[in-house]
């Protein structure tokens, strides 16, 4: 589990997301509904290949990923890693 210091730090190098103890998150805006769906698509992909699986919420081009680490009861590098990999799926599909 990371701790306040070790999350900001990992945060600094994820640009769009947020958090802190209780977990981070990003939205970002898909050009249209159906790319932000397949931005999801793609993730759920990933996620399953990590055995690590965001909350999403879907909201018209909108899409927000929040990661927790809910074994551990906090943020781990599961969390930052997959978070890195939602980043460059949702770039690949044009969503900022
Ligand atoms: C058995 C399996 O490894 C666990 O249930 C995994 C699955 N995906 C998970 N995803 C997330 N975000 N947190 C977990 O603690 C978690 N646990």
């Amino acid at each position: 589990m990371l701790d306040d210091d070790e999350i900001r730090a990992a945060l600094e190098g994820l640009p769009g997301w947020a958090g802190d103890r209780s977990g981070i998150s990003r939205t970002v805006e898909a050009p249209d509904f159906p790319t932000g769906v397949r931005v999801v698509d793609e993730v759920a992909v990933a996620a399953e290949a990590a055995d690590h699986h965001p909350d999403i919420d879907i909201r018209w081009r909108k899409v927000t990923f929040t990661l927790v680490t809910h074994s551990e009861g906090g943020v781990t590098r599961k969390d930052t890693d997959l978070a890195g990999v939602i980043s460059d799926i949702a770039e690949r599909h044009g969503a900022r």
